[in-house]
């Protein structure tokens, strides 16, 4: 391939899109997939988190490959799964499902998982998992009544999405904060950096 190799995002989180464009990255095409994104049967969070985002990469590619112009890109995908120790929160559609995951989130730790799955042109798949620990304050129920008013937790992991109003709830947060908002820049840059997608020197060891 000459010139600069192309990246396809395989997601259709804009959360996605603005971090990587944050960092100076702006992918050449957009191409969200769908896969069934329930866990298996007692299956753990990281495990999740790894397993799907490895599927989002592969139905990518698959899909690429029957597309002259993208076909040898460059394939970034990710996951993202919040849970409660062994338990995996929904990603929230209705809202019981929010109310319910707001109410195990209160006063209580979490942990937040993203999967990044990166698929280089000769397709060679390259991963990595990033957790950060998080604590909200307690929420009362008309906490809870307000944010689900604020609509902010449709089809966000946990049912919260820390950079608009949740953000006021987290107490503690250790880690990337990049990666509860659904792709942690340092360890994603660091990837496509690793396989000699160009990256502007300085940004690779930084964080
Ligand atoms: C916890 C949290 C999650 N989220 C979002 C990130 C993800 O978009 C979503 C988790 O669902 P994902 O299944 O990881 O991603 P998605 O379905 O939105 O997008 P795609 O599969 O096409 O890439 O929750 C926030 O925006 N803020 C937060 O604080």
């Amino acid at each position: 391939m000459s010139g600069r190799p192309k990246l396809v995002l395989a997601s259709g989180s804009p959360r996605r899109l603005s971090l990587l464009n944050q960092a100076g990255i702006e992918p050449d095409a957009l191409r969200p997939v769908d896969i069934d994104e329930t866990p298996t049967k007692g299956e753990l969070p990281r495990a999740c988190a790894n397993r799907l985002a490895r599927a989002k990469a592969d139905a990518a590619l698959r899909a690429l490959q029957l597309d002259d112009e993208l076909r040898g890109s460059f394939i970034l995908a990710a996951d993202t799964v919040v849970a409660v120790g062994r338990r995996i929160l929904p990603k929230a559609d209705l809202v019981d499902e929010a109310s319910q995951c707001l109410r195990l989130l209160s006063g209580r730790n979490h942990r937040v998982y993203t999967a990044v799955c990166l698929v280089t042109p000769k397709e060679n798949f390259r991963q990595r998992l990033v957790e950060t620990r998080v604590r909200f304050k307690r929420l009362t129920e008309e906490d809870i009544r307000a944010y689900i008013g604020s609509g902010e937790w449709r089809g966000k992991a946990g049912g919260y999405a820390v950079q608009g109003i949740a953000g006021s709830f987290v107490v503690k947060l250790v880690g990337s904060y990049t990666n509860v908002v659904g792709l942690p820049l340092n360890e994603s840059i660091a990837l496509l950096g690793g396989e000699e997608f160009p990256i502007r020197a300085g940004w690779l060891n930084a964080g």
